[in-house]
Parts: C-alpha cells; structure tokens; sequence
C-alpha cells in the first residue's frame, strides 16, 4: 500500500509518501518562517493556501513518475489539533485529492502520528509516549483501545514556553534551536573555566504526572530583564524544563509499569532533552527511542505512516464527515490499528517490566527506593530519594531534600487533622532518607474498589480543610488493608478509621487556594483514568467522599482545571 499524506497544523506545509512495501518515506516540506513574533494564523493559512498545493504535487509527481498512474491507494491528512484556518486548507486540498484520485481519505490525529511515528521506527511493543512539541506537552499511554493522556501541560506548550522567552528577548521564531545552542555555549564555556555551569534559581512545577511552565517563562524573561545574560538563562531554562518532562515521563512509566519510552514532537530535536531522557531510561533499565529529526518536527512522513496502518484497518472517513478539529484531543481516536494489548497494567513496581515479582517485596517508585525492615507488628520502611543521574546536580540536591522535608513535615499535620498517614520514625537529610511505619497491605493502584476510593475523597477533604495539598495522590500512593475497608465503611465510620492511607506527601505544600486543592482531585482522577478499565464508578465514589467532608467549591473549580489542561 502507499499513502500521500498532507500536513499543515501550524507552520509545517509537508506532503508525504509512504511506501508500506518497502517502508520507505517521501517528506516535501515548506516552513512558514515568520517575519517577527510567533506564528500569525492568518499569516501561516496564506502560506499553507500557496505551499500544500506545491508539496502535494511534487510527492505525487514522484510517485507516479515511479509507480504510473494508480500510485497512491489513499490519501492521509491532519485533522487536529492545531490552527482553525491552517487545518482547514489542509482538509480542502485532501479531500479533492482523494476524490481526483478516486481513493479513500483518512482522518489522523496529529498527536497519535507524533507517537506512532517512534513506536513504529523503533519496533516497540508498548510504549509510554513523551510528546514534547510547540503546542502540546503530553504524556500517553495505550489502555484499552484509546490512547490515555496520563499526564500533560497545565497551561503552554513546550515548544512556546521555550520561544515565549526568546520573543521576549527579541530572537527570531522559532526560538528552540537558538536556546539550545546559546546553553551548549553557556555549558562549555563554564566546563572550560573549570567552574561548572550556574544553576539560576527557577521555578519547577510538577503535581502527580501533570506538570506547569507558566511561572518558568516569567521567571526566565524577568531575569533577561534583570541583566542575567542570555546564555545563563537558556542554560538554566532547559535544565528545569527538561528535568520537569524527564520527571513525569519516569513516574509514567512507573506508574503503567511500562518498560519502553518513545519520544515524539519539534522540542524533541532538542540533544539535551533526549540525553536526560535517555539516561533515565538507562538508570532503570528501560529502552529508550527517539526517532530521526524530520520524522519528529511537524512532518507529513508521520501522518502518511498512521494513515497506512488506519487505510489498512479500515479506518477511513467518508467526505462528508471529514470536518477538521482544531481541539482534536488524542484520547478521543479509537485506535482501530492496535490489538487489544495495555501499557496501563497499574501497580507494576520495581523497573523494567516489573511483572511476577512479589509487590510488597522491596521496590523503587519513581523517585525513592523502598526498603522495608522489621518484625511483625513493627514493620518499618526505609525510603531514600536517590540521586537522578539526569538532573544538574545542584537541581537534584535541592529537589531531593525539599522534599525529604516537605513529606515528613506534612505527613505528620497530616496524622495531626485526622487523615491516616504512616508515622515518622527517623529523617536524615544528608542521605534523603526517610523511616517511616509500613502501613496498609498493597497499594490501591492493584486493588482498585470504590469503598476505598471514597475513603481517599474523604481523607483528601480532610487534608485540604487543614489548608495541606498532597500534590502526587496517585493510586500508587495510597495504601490500603482491603478488609479493614469494607468493614469500616459497613460500620458507617466515616473518616478516621484504618484502612486508606496516604503516603508519599514529597510534593505536598500549605495552601487554601481552591485552585490548587482541585488540582489534587484532577491528579487523583487522572491515575484512575489512566489504569482502570471502568474508572466511571471509582471516580463517583472519590467525589462523593469528598463532597461530605470537603467543600462543593473545589469539587465546582474541579472540572475547570480538568477542561484547562486540553487543548486549545
Ligand atoms: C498541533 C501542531 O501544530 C503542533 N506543532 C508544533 O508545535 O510544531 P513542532 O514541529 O512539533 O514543534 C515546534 C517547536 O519545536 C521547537 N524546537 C525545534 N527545535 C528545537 C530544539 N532543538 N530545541 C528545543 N526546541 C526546539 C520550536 O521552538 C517550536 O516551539 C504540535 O505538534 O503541538
Ligand atoms: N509507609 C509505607 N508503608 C507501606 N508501603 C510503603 C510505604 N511507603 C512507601 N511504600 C511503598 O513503596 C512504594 C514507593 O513509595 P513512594 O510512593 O513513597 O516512593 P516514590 O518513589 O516517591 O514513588 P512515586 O514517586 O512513584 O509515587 C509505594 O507505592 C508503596 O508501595
Ligand atoms: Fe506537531
């Protein structure tokens, strides 16, 4: 089979062909390069109005020059997400192609071809996908037939963070490659003087798997505005943007109990962000792919590839419902081309894989490693944040023993308002390591039930009322005694019992505002959406928990967060 496939979401004009006999891919592309600023839309339709038809004909020329007449057997195009305008004159040149051509037409989601592009070149079965583009920053993961976002940007992209700083200081778009090569500078020069490159101090947002650049772009462009010199704060802006992403892509792994990584989107070029993604992966023994450059800026070559195994799946869309979708959003794709295998296996532990291991023998989350010691009646856990490899080591230092802090801090005010946590034994800062009480039986991310997800939206009310954030309530971060559970809630006691507790408060802070205690809700519905099969009724229960203790307010802010984080 061979597809033509058509991109043109924002700045790219691509056409491409792909060849499934011989796996061979034709890319033509024209960027729109714009004159000042970011990407106008108006501007960037007007070059796609004139560049798609030029890079459609010169793809199409080669393939029939090559292969006569009937060359093409479908034709493959963007649908969204990206710019009304754009997306539109994309869908008009497909559609008239297709039906010149007299072959069906085929609806791709930009945000799948960005991962199906790495899952296909690497071979991989099941991946968890880092997409790190202009628009987006996301985390996916395959569970039953769909595509799951298990973490993703709160507000901007990580490719218009990035060029969001370099408009501020005056840089031509797209600012990406010019930060990546004025750090490499930074980086050389400081290796050469012998003193090691400064860390500038920014902010790094990350809650549960979701992750915010807001406060990193202002910061970068008020230090621009304080003299700092350039180079110094590009260095410093990738080294905590990239750490953020590597991050959450190890706490997605660890959280589907996935072993493979693929990496997909413009950002993605970016040498720095895949060697710390790549040494995290390597530190816990997952395989690591990003695929060659022209396949991971916008490209038609991707969108050709996903069109291939769609057309081959019988996935095509008749014209009259191929309308364009500017907020298309890759959970909605039913992925027709899959078997029906999972990456969301949820409560893996250990690294790779993860699987026929005993799941209370020692483990490593994402962050810590977890020893447990003790006898009967006295079981003890020793949890020590380890050092990330991945991360400039002043960043790691800090990271490590904030948090050390924070979670002993707040486990204890946690104990103290009511919500069972572990109690805390011993802290050592010089080491990151923590002595904690081993509490429940297994972690509720393998035993997912609706009484225990109750028990959380209780407890989390309880939490927020003393004016805590947990910040990581996760299923993997809730333990819980399964018997204790039923009975407790068959007893009608409503908050304090054994049964459920939280652990893990690292990412915790003090804080009344609505905003950010209904982030901790979205955290906690986004890990049961990423591993249930049924998350509907365990999601009910968790509000219904938290809506008899807690206040109806956060529960209403809730589902602005959870519409905030799509895309726009
Ligand atoms: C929906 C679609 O239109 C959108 N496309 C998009 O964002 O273009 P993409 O080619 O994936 O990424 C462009 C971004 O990639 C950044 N970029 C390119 N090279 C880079 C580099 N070496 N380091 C960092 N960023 C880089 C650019 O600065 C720009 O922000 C998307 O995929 O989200
Ligand atoms: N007090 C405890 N009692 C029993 N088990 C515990 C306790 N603390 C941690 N564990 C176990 O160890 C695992 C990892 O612990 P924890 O979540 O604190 O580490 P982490 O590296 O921060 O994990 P992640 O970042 O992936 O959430 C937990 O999922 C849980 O199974
Ligand atoms: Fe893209």
């Amino acid at each position: 089979m061979r597809v033509l496939g058509i991109e043109g979401t924002a700045w790219c004009a691509s056409a491409a062909l792909y060849d499934a006999e011989t796996d061979s891919v034709l890319i033509e592309s024209d960027p729109y390069e714009p004159d000042s600023g970011g990407i106008h839309p108006r501007e960037a339709a007007e070059h796609m109005s004139e560049a798609i038809p030029a890079v459609v004909d010169r793809v199409l020329t080669a393939a029939e020059d090559e292969h006569g007449p009937d060359a093409i057997d479908a034709v493959a195009f963007s649908r969204g997400p990206g710019l009304g305008p754009c997306l539109r004159i994309v869908g008009t040149a497909a559609r008239s192609l297709a039906g010149t051509l007299d072959v069906p037409l085929v609806g791709v989601n930009h945000m799948v071809a960005h991962l199906e592009i790495g899952r296909h070149q690497s071979g991989f079965d099941n991946p968890v996908c880092l997409n790190a583009s202009g628009a987006n920053a996301h985390l996916l993961g395959y569970h039953d037939g769909r595509y799951r976002v298990l973490g993703e940007t709160m507000d901007a992209g990580v490719g218009n963070a990035i060029d969001k700083f370099t408009r501020h200081v005056g840089w031509s778009h797209p600012g990406g490659p010019k930060v990546e090569a004025a750090a490499a500078e930074y980086a050389s020069e400081a290796d050469e003087d012998g003193g090691g490159a400064e860390l500038l101090d920014m902010p790094y947002v990350v809650k549960g798997m979701d992750f915010s650049f807001s406060g990193i772009s202002s910061a970068a462009n008020d230090a621009a505005d304080d003299g700092v010199p350039v180079e110094e704060i590009c260095f410093s802006l990738q080294e905590h943007v990239f750490a953020m992403l590597t991050e959450v892509s190890e706490r997605a792994l660890s959280l589907t109990g996935a072993d493979e990584l693929v990496l997909g989107g413009g950002v993605a070029q970016n040498d720095r962000l895949r060697e710390m993604l790549a040494a995290m992966c390597e530190a816990r023994g997952a395989d690591f792919h990003a695929p060659e450059p022209r396949f991971l800026r916008d490209n038609a070559g991707m969108i050709a590839v996903l069109g291939a195994k769609m057309a081959a799946a019988g996935d095509t869309v008749p014209i009259a419902e191929s309308a364009v979708d500017p907020n298309f959003r890759p959970d909605r794709v039913p992925v027709t081309w899959r078997d029906g295998e999972s990456v969301a296996r949820g409560g893996a532990t250990g690294g790779a894989g993860g699987t026929a291991r005993d799941p209370e023998a020692d483990r490593r989350g994402a962050e810590a490693t977890v020893t447990v010691t003790g006898t009967e009646g006295d079981r003890r856990v020793i949890k020590r944040r380890v050092e990330k490899s991945y991360r400039h080591p002043e960043l790691d230092r800090a990271l490590r023993r904030d948090r050390t802090v924070a979670e002993a801090r707040l486990t204890r005010e946690a104990r103290r308002a009511g919500v069972p946590t572990p109690l805390v034994y011993d802290v050592d800062l010089a080491t990151a390591t923590l002595t904690l009480q081993y509490v429940g039986e297994r972690d509720l991310a393998t035993a997912l039930d609706e009484r225990a997800t109750e028990a959380v939206g209780r407890h989390l009310a309880r939490l927020h009322g003393a004016g805590i954030v947990h910040g990581d309530p996760t299923t993997r971060n809730v333990r819980v005694s399964p018997d204790s559970v039923a009975g407790q809630t068959a007893n009608g006691e409503p908050d304090t019992a054994p049964g459920t507790y939280l652990i893990d408060f690292g990412l915790g802070y003090h804080t009344g505002h609505v905003e950010d205690h209904a982030m901790d809700l979205h955290v906690f519905e986004g890990s049961i959406r990423a591993t249930a099969s049924d998350p509907d009724p365990l999601i009910a229960a968790f509000e219904a928990g938290y809506e008899a203790v807690g206040e109806g307010e956060v529960l209403e802010r809730l589902r602005d967060v959870a519409d905030r984080g799509r895309y726009r």
